[in-house]
Formats: structure tokens, C-alpha cells, sequence
């Protein structure tokens, strides 16, 4: 269960050089997956790499109360008993998924098609995302949901005693719903459909098909069609966690924004579904080495070595390359910030639905650091300075929101006066380490508002 403590402000002031090498931590779409599926296959899951933040710790809670064996073994290593497809028992108490809305949308796709009634509810945060894009087409299996106004948390999902299979066209790009719709599929008799205009990350699909589920992926002019045989018996599985391309983007970012840094980051997950950041880094000019590509855990990886020479330049990013970065927008406004030009990110209008109306937080954000920026309901535009000319010198609210945290934190590490964000506590639900491993970089980042 995670409860929010008190906020803990955090000071990032401009540093020399970063360099060295990260261990960045575990994929959190692939931990969630991972425990969920564990869960629902029969017998023992052997995981490592897990993600230990606060958003899969709470997963892990929630399988426990679901009657999976959840154990963990060492540091990333982790076993799950699972209770098999359909055997979820009810949980006694209300699940709490804190600050994740993969954990939450995830966790209802899976019990929805059992018959059994599970409250849910998150932080403040969590609990003001929209959750109809789940329940509504869970509402196709025969599951019912009743929570606040405007379909929020708390709620309570009534799971289908009699479960039938959907056919269902995705109304928003989103991996979760997408996933949500395959895991409650599992319990229904016969074929469960699911269609994506476009492509959002196939964690889920290379999962299920490794854990022994029959599905299929078909591309066609409607776009991704996706099928999934229902009620298999999901075998245990081993699965090796790559690295998560949306944290490592937090010191990549880094190491291209401050002057004559070098930083290599091994084994980050290339996944073609979340390597729009990557492409974008490229395109913007950044020095970058994809070094020994290789397959890790069913999972596409290699090594990152990035060097800062000289400055990157504004670039438009193209709404179809949204769904392969949705993550990944606050720190690239951030580094727009430090490039020479403009760069305009068109086509995000979920980041307005995250942990926190993202674009309004970079913007707000950016703004009182000295930036200019352009906003639309579905764009934003970062007016770059130059790595040497960020103002910086402002007090940034995290919004609850990791990634908002720790963008003005690598932004304080280039700007001519320090950056405080009001609290760095978010930061743990997915990257607990990030303080540690951005110090041993070089970083100077200190506790307080100084
Ligand atoms: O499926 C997943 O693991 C995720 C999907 C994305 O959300 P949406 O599906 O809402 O785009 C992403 O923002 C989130 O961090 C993780
Ligand atoms: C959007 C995110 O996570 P979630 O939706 O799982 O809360 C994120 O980690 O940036």
C-alpha cells in the first residue's frame, strides 16, 4: 500500500561534466505484466530485474490479495504462485494502487471477467484519471462498474459470472486499455479482438504469447488486429526484466544537456514501441551509440553510450510517433529547453490525462524557469535557449508526477540558477534510485530548497 508522506523539496544546481555508467532500473510496463501474469498462470513464476518502485510494489500487493504467492528473493528477484486463469479469489480488503494507472487499468482487465466484486482507489493523483476508456468496454464482458463522477476512483468493479468475448476498436492509443481488454479476454470463451488504429507498446501481447496464450497480431488497413483464444492455461515462465526506456531517458537526457558529458546506460530495452525518444534524440542531432544489440528476455535491448558535442537543435515530433513516447515528452520539453530553435510535439493530448495534466506542468514549469513555450490542447512548443542560457532560479510543483520531478531536475543541472521541485517524493514509484545514480554521474542535486 503506498500512503504520500510529506512532500520532500529537491534542489538540482548546475554540475559539471556527468559520466559513468547507469544500472537504470527495470521496465515498469514489463514488472506490472510480469506479476499480473504470474499470477494468473499455474504454478512458479521466476522473475528478475523486477522494478521495485512504489507503482509495482503496489501491483505485487494486489496479486497477494488476489491469493497469488508473491515472494520476493533478493534485490530484483521475485517469485509468484500463480492462481490460474479465472481463479482470482476476492480480495478482503479494498485495493490500493497508489500513483499507477497501469496497475489499476491492468488489475480490473484481469479481474473483470471472474465473478467477484473488488474496490479499487489510488492517491490524489490517481484517483482524477478517467477510467471509463477501462470500464466501458469491460462493461462488454458483462462487468460492471460504479465509481465517482466522471468514472473516477474509488470503485467497485463487479466481475462477469458469465463472461462473453469482445470485439473492440480502441477509441484512444493506450497500451492499458489495449491490455486491460487482452487480460479480461483470458476468462471469456472463444476469440477476443482488439483493434488499434495505432500501434502503442506490445509488452502485453509478447507476454501473453510466452506465458502460453494463443494470440495473434495482423496488420490491416483498420490497423493492429489483435487475437486472443480465451481461457488458456498460462504456464510459469522466466522472465528477465529489461531495462526501461522511459527512466534511462531521464540520465540520457541528461548527459546531452550538460556540456562535455559522457554516459553509457546498458541493456535499455529498444522495443520498436517505445523508442520514439530515441529517434527523436537522433534527429535532433545528439551523439548516440545503440553498442551490442541482442535479445533479452523476449525483449530487443542494447547498450547506450551518449556524448555531449555541442548543441542539439529544435525538431517537430509527429503525432504518429506519440504512442512510441507517450512517457517521454516532459524530459524531452525539458531538453527542447537546452536546444538551439524550436521544438514543436504535436498530437499528445493524452499527456493531459497522466499523473498530471502534463502539458500544463511542463509548460507552467518551464515558463517560470525563463523558457518560452507554445500550448495547444494537443501541443506544446519548447522556444530553446541554449544549453547556457536556462534562468532557471524558480520553485516547480511536481504535480504528484515522477516524471514532471525529475525533468526539472536535470533541467536545475544546466540552468544558470538551481531549480527546486516542491516534492521529489513521486520519483520513487519508478525510479527509486534515480537520486543515487544521477549523483555518482556528478550530478549535484541536494535535499531541501537550496
Ligand atoms: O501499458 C503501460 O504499461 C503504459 C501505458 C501508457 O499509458 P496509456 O496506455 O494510458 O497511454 C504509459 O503512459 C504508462 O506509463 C505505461
Ligand atoms: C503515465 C505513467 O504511468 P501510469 O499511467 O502507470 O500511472 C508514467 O509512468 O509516466
Amino acid at each position: 500500500m503506498s500512503a504520500h508522506g510529506p512532500a520532500t523539496p529537491m534542489t538540482a544546481h548546475r554540475s559539471p561534466a556527468l559520466r559513468g555508467q547507469v544500472d537504470s532500473p527495470g521496465d515498469k510496463s514489463v514488472s506490472h505484466r510480469a506479476l499480473i501474469l504470474g499470477a494468473l498462470a499455474v504454478g512458479r513464476t521466476q522473475i528478475t530485474g523486477l522494478l521495485e518502485g512504489q507503482d509495482v510494489l503496489d501491483t505485487a500487493a494486489a496479486m497477494r490479495a488476489f491469493g497469488a504467492t508473491v515472494t520476493r528473493h533478493g534485490p530484483g528477484a521475485w517469485s509468484v504462485e500463480g492462481v490460474g486463469v479465472g481463479g482470482f479469489a476476492e480480495p478482503e480488503q479494498v485495493i490500493d494502487c497508489g500513483n499507477s494507472g497501469t496497475g489499476v487499468r491492468l488489475i480490473m482487465g484481469a479481474m473483470a471477467t471472474t465473478a467477484i466484486t473488488v474496490t479499487f482507489t489510488g492517491d490524489a493523483s490517481l484517483n482524477s484519471r478517467p477510467m471509463g476508456r477501462v470500464t466501458d468496454p469491460l462493461a462488454l464482458f458483462g462487468a460492471r462498474a460504479f465509481g465517482r463522477s466522471g468514472g473516477r476512483l474509488p470503485m467497485t468493479v463487479i466481475g462477469a459470472a458469465d463472461p462473453v468475448p469482445v470485439r473492440y476498436a480502441l477509441p484512444v492509443p493506450s497500451a492499458q486499455v489495449k491490455s486491460a481488454v487482452l487480460l479480461a479476454g483470458l476468462n471469456a470463451p472463444g476469440a477476443t479482438v482488439v483493434i488499434e488504429a495505432e500501434p502503442t507498446r506490445d509488452h502485453t501481447e509478447r507476454m501473453l504469447r510466452g506465458f502460453g496464450a494463443e494470440l495473434t497480431v495482423e496488420d490491416t488497413p483498420e490497423g493492429r488486429v489483435i487475437t486472443l483464444q480465451g481461457q488458456p492455461e498460462l504456464r510459469p515462465q522466466t522472465v528477465a526484466v529489461p531495462r526501461d526506456p522511459s527512466s534511462a531517458a531521464f540520465p540520457a537526457c541528461a548527459a546531452l544537456m550538460v556540456p562535455g558529458s559522457e554516459v553509457t546506460i546498458p541493456g535499455v530495452s529498444r522495443n520498436p514501441t517505445r523508442d520514439g525518444l530515441y529517434r527523436t534524440l537522433v534527429e535532433m542531432g545528439a551523439d548516440i551509440a545503440f553498442e551490442n544489440p541482442r535479445e533479452e528476455g523476449g525483449e530487443p535491448v542494447a547498450d547506450l553510450r551518449l556524448r555531449n558535442s555541442g548543441p542539439l537543435h529544435g525538431v517537430t515530433v509527429p503525432p504518429d510517433r506519440a504512442a512510441s513516447m507517450i512517457d517521454e515528452y516532459p524530459i524531452l520539453a525539458a531538453l527542447a529547453a537546452t536546444a538551439q530553435g524550436t521544438t514543436v510535439m504535436r498530437g499528445i493530448r493524452e499527456l493531459r490525462v497522466k499523473e498530471s495534466d502534463r502539458i500544463d506542468a511542463m509548460a507552467r514549469g518551464l515558463e517560470a524557469c525563463g523558457v518560452r513555450v507554445e500550448e495547444t490542447e494537443d501541443s506544446l512548443s519548447v522556444h530553446g535557449c541554449g544549453a547556457e542560457d536556462i534562468e532557471g532560479g524558480a520553485q516547480v510543483q511536481s504535480r504528484l508526477d515522477h516524471r514532471i520531478a525529475m525533468s526539472f531536475l536535470c533541467l536545475g543541472l544546466v540552468s544558470r540558477r538551481a531549480i527546486t521541485v516542491d516534492d521529489a517524493s513521486p520519483i520513487a514509484t519508478s525510479f527509486p534510485a534515480f537520486e543515487a545514480l544521477m549523483t555518482a554521474l556528478g550530478a549535484d542535486l541536494r535535499h531541501g530548497t537550496r
